[in-house]
């Protein structure tokens, strides 16, 4: 038996004896779990007492993570070795928000000076859009930009523009990542295309969604523009320049095969982003970001954000056999992280086989979804309290929505003291008998008390993590995001996965150019199953 497994089975061994004990009786025997399970990360705070671990459990938790060498293959990460070993890429983010003077080395290549000259190369395109100097064809300044991408080329950025976008934006700033043409229609409303930037982004420039849109996109500029005017207003973002430039983009911002598409944001992913808000603001989700590295570099285990982060999921889903998370960020600008986070942590640890091929030993990475506090606790949340599966939850919480509101003491309370009720709530519960003795306080007969105490009951001791923000600021939000990444990581290094391929993708990409084909020939092909032909008849009628 390795020392890993060893490890995994304490971990079982001594969740199985938490579960017999309430998580406010934690509270009670251990005085310290505030202190143990709190952790200040670049700014942000996370509490993790709300968790089922008794200090034991946070400690076999620990061992886990020291047994499976988390530091060892963190500095296998930052020091740009073969952590992708599908693919035999670096995997080097983090290269991408670290100071000017850092030198990063992908499988022994240096690449910080190139991060710095494209980090350049957009903060020049966004001054100049913002000053009138880069123009479209015509000399008019740009007012609309619109961003093609999808998965990794869209999710992040759209979450960074929901988040930190101005109310009255200079830049009309729109997404189209549907390859159902009413996306992009919806988009292009409106808009004059001789003062609107079209700005494709796709690591391959491949994916057939984009390019489809891109097309689209590419039509309707020709309308009103000339052959020649037209490349000023396609810019191309992709690791694949050639491609882009073939396709008729002007001008094109690369990045590299060492950045996934789910941790690109930081790139020139972000370049309409950067351009929309402005350079600075970018560059402070950037500062936020490094911050959160740094502090996931140097923290000791025992009070590393991320590391706890990931473990608590970790303790949830192989010490408890919870196979899914809800997240419920409390702020509109948030809306998006569930799905940011679907990407982030089921495309990269939805896996099931080992960094060696073997077959998984652990039940690996969980179901994610959410929606926005508090709009979610007037839905699904009914099951989250009542429900007989238990979901754990995650709230991350803002102080202050906005910087303009920082002057006030309360900042955002209604908002905010609703998370806190939710994961009261779950805690806590509402036994049998203290809802019997409300309906008899409410006027309610015996009988009728008995009737409806068992709905009116709440079974409690739901575990939760808060994560609390001070404001939606730029750095917070990069803080955050840096957070769930290296989280993301950690789990993929205690079970033993690949975080950072996503094979399971591809199957469905090629069935469907197939399933396409069929339709032009107009028919389903011979030996396709039985369901799928049917369909096809029924939709091509
Ligand atoms: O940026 P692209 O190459 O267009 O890829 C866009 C997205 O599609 C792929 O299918 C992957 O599942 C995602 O990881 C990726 O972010």
């Amino acid at each position: 038996m390795t020392a890993r497994s060893q490890a995994l089975d304490m971990l079982r061994a001594v969740a199985r004896k938490d579960s017999s004990s309430r998580i406010v009786h934690q509270f009670a025997v251990d005085p310290g779990r505030i202190e143990r399970m709190g952790v200040e990360a670049a700014g942000l705070y996370l509490d993790l007492s709300k968790q089922s671990w008794s200090a034991e459990g946070f400690e076999a938790a620990l061992d886990l993570a020291r047994t499976c060498d988390v530091e060892g293959r963190r500095a296998a990460l930052f020091g740009g070795e073969v952590v992708n070993n599908t693919e035999g890429r670096a995997v080097l983010h983090p290269a991408l928000r670290a100071a000017d003077d850092a030198d990063f080395h992908a499988l022994g290549e240096p690449v910080s000076k190139e991060v710095t000259a494209t980090r350049d190369a957009i903060a020049q395109f966004a001054t100049d859009i913002g000053s009138g100097a880069e123009t479209g064809g015509a000399r008019q300044p740009f007012t609309a930009i619109v961003h093609i991408g999808i998965g990794g080329s869209d999710l992040g950025p759209r979450l960074l523009w929901d988040a930190l976008r101005p109310l009255e934006p200079t830049i009309d700033l729109r997404f189209v990542a549907n390859i159902d043409p009413r996306d992009m229609a919806e988009a292009l409303s409106g808009l004059d295309p001789e003062t609107t930037l079209v700005v494709v982004v796709s690591k391959t420039f491949t994916t057939q969604e984009t390019l489809a849109n891109a097309e689209l996109a590419k039509a309707w500029l020709s309308e009103s523009l000339s052959a020649k005017r037209l490349p000023r207003h396609l810019v191309g973002v992709t690791a694949a320049p050639d491609k882009a430039e073939a396709w008729g983009c002007g001008r094109t911002f690369g990045f590299r095969d060492w950045v996934g598409g789910r941790y690109s944001l930081w790139s020139s992913v972000s370049l309409s982003v950067a351009v929309a808000l402005g350079w600075d603001v970018f560059e402070r989700v950037l500062d936020g970001a490094r911050a959160m590295d740094e502090h996931f570099l140097t923290a000791d285990l025992e009070k590393n954000a991320p590391v706890l982060l990931a473990l608590a999921q970790i303790y949830n889903v192989e010490g408890m056999g919870r196979n899914a998370r809800t997240v419920a960020p409390y702020a509109h600008g948030l809306r998006r992280l569930p799905a940011f986070l679907q990407q982030l942590e089921m495309e990269s640890n939805g896996k099931r086989v080992k960094r060696d091929g073997s077959a998984v030993d652990t039940a690996t990475g969980p179901v994610v979804f959410g929606e926005p506090g508090t709009n979610g606790q007037h839905a699904f949340f009914q099951q989250i309290h009542q429900g007989p599966t238990v979901v754990p939850a995650e709230f991350v919480v803002v102080g202050h929505t906005s910087d303009a509101a920082m002057d006030d003491r309360e900042g955002d309370a209604p908002l905010w003291s609703n998370a806190l009720a939710q994961a009261q709530a779950l805690m806590v519960g509402k036994t049998e008998k203290e809802a019997r003795a409300e309906l008899i306080a409410a006027g309610a007969s015996d009988a009728e008390a008995d009737r409806l105490a068992p709905h009116k009951t709440f079974p409690g001791d739901r575990p939760s993590t808060t994560i609390l923000m001070d404001a939606l600021s730029p750095e917070a939000v990069g803080a955050l995001l840096a957070l769930y990444e290296h989280k993301t990581f950690v789990e993929g290094v205690v079970w033993d996965i690949n975080s950072f391929d996503q094979w399971g993708v591809e199957l469905g990409k090629v069935l469907a150019k197939a399933i396409l084909k069929d339709v032009e020939a107009g028919e389903p092909g011979a030996g396709l199953d039985p369901s799928t032909a049917e369909l096809m008849k029924r939709l091509m009628v």
